[in-house]
């Protein structure tokens, strides 16, 4: 049976996405699936949120002014971008297009406004949505990170009920209980996309019309 590759006519990557409500446990997945998956490209986020102790720009995150971020927008150079907890993010497109032309994929750490934004120009991206197991446990693990004040907290939990609506939206949900479970259905997810064992229903779309009219 010959492989369903040849029908998506190019060698594009594949864009994929993990949105959460902050806390879930997002970075920490994504950084193990990375370990397990080094093919992958992350890809780095512009922000105008301060660095946490230990941040560094350019690894964690291209710190920004404010002033400059609202001159790369106008400028046009994002992907998508969003105010997400009362600061601003965006996704370089410039870096993501190049990314994906050379066949690499790409894995974007971005908000639920920003999956959508990214949906509406790349309607073949894969889109993972990461669930706490509880509100109990989410506000753990973000008390229990240590790197954001009460008040920053507070907002984030506030948030994450709003974040969380958007939940089915995304093309797969995953609950991060026990991490190793989640990490191995993200990577199955990661896997069975890649292999094209599993197809967006747009692409499965043009396998289907080939299925069809073959002879
Ligand atoms: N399955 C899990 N069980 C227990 N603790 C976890 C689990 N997954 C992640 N954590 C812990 O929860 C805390 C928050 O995780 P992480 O920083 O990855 O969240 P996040 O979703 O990326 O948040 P943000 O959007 O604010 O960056 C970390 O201290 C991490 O070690
Ligand atoms: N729309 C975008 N959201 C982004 C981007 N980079 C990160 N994020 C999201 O912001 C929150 C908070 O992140 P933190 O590092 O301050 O804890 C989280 O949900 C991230 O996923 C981006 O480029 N675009």
């Amino acid at each position: 049976m010959s492989a369903p590759t040849s029908t998506l006519g190019s060698n594009e990557g594949t864009l994929f996405i993990v949105a959460a409500p902050s806390g879930a446990g997002k970075s920490t997945l994504v950084n193990a699936l990375l370990e397990r998956e080094p093919e992958i490209s992350l890809s780095t986020s512009h922000t105008t949120r301060p660095p946490r102790s230990g941040e560094q720009y350019g690894r964690h995150y291209y710190f920004v002014e404010r002033s400059e971020f609202e001159r790369e927008v106008l400028e046009g150079i994002f992907l998508e971008h969003a105010q997400v907890h009362g600061n601003f993010y965006g996704t370089s497109r410039r870096t993501v297009q190049d990314l994906l032309q050379h066949g690499r994929d790409v894995l974007l750490e971005i908000d639920w406004q920003g999956a959508a934004q990214v949906r509406q120009k790349k309607p073949d991206c894969v889109s993972v949505f990461i669930l706490p197991p509880s509100r109990a446990e989410l506000e753990r693990r973000l008390r229990g990170r240590g790197s954001d004040s009460e008040e920053v907290i507070e907002r984030r939990l506030r948030n994450s009920r709003g974040e969380i609506a958007h939940a089915h939206e995304f093309d797969y949900i995953i609950v991060n209980d026990r991490f190793e479970d989640a990490l191995d259905s993200l990577q199955a997810i990661v896997r069975a996309v890649r292999q094209r064992s599993v197809l967006q229903c747009q692409r499965h779309e043009s396998l289907i019309h080939e299925l069809l009219t073959e002879s």
